[in-house]
């Protein structure tokens, strides 16, 4: 029987996907800011809300990020396995963490949080995912497995958040290009593509290396 996760992330596929035409006008409500220390920085943390999804997206902020000169920046999809479980199956934690000691040490940047956990397919799915892998399969034949793409995200919802902030201009701390594609076709400006390649591992090296190779990611060194 097919989990309510499943039918929730494939319903998400028939909206706009990265590589397809933005929704325009994307539409986020922006609810409540607050201060988050962190051992790095005290960032503000925003919340938006999708009134579609009913989902809760995420923002942390570091200086005047409204200023128009170009923000250093994350765009980080959820991965509650490496961002607050220390997994090391992929590089997601390593990643938020250098990317906020990034911006802390420019004492300038924003990171928005979005809560599409396991490239859009769910914690559930994520996790089914994983046994495949450990039977053999790689990230996106594991994906395909189970039914779903590769890769399930929209970055649509982007620019709504980083309107909200007046951003327009990124400094992006990325090694996937669809990422920064999908972001120039929303209108904004990529004016530098940062690396960002930490934490790579015995547990992570296939998962990093099919990155590279099925997923056109830029990670030097064989990755
Ligand atoms: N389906 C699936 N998702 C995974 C797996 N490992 C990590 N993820 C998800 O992959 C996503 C990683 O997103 P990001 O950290 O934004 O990074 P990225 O698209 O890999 O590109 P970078 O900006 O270079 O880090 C998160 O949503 C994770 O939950 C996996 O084995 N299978
Ligand atoms: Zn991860």
């Amino acid at each position: 029987m097919q989990s309510q996760t499943d039918a929730d992330a494939r319903r998400s596929t028939n909206a706009a996907d990265v590589d397809g035409k933005p929704v325009a006008g994307y539409q986020l409500d922006y609810v409540t800011s607050s201060k988050l220390p962190t051992p790095w920085a005290t960032f503000a943390i925003h919340v938006f809300v999708d009134p579609g999804t009913g989902k809760e997206h995420l923002a942390l902020t570091l200086g005047d990020v409204g200023s128009g000169a170009p923000v250093l920046a994350r765009v980080h999809s959820e991965c509650l396995t490496g961002d607050a479980l220390f997994s090391q199956r992929c590089d997601c934690g390593a990643q938020l963490e250098a990317s906020m000691r990034a911006i802390a040490e420019e004492g300038r940047g924003a990171i928005l949080y979005l809560r599409q956990e396991g490239r859009g397919i769910g914690l559930v799915n994520k996790i089914r995912a994983y046994n495949l892998q450990d039977a053999g399969a790689d990230t996106v034949e594991a994906n395909e497995r189970l039914g779903f793409p590769a890769d399930m995200r929209r970055y649509d919802l982007c620019k709504p958040m980083l309107d909200h902030f007046g951003i327009f201009s990124l400094r992006l701390m990325t090694n996937n290009p669809r990422k920064v594609r999908a972001l120039e076709r929303l209108g904004l400006r990529v004016e530098e593509r940062l690396p960002l390649q930490v934490n790579r591992n015995a547990h992570n090296e296939a998962y990093l290396s099919t990155k590279a190779v099925k997923l056109g990611h830029w990670l030097k060194g064989g990755q």
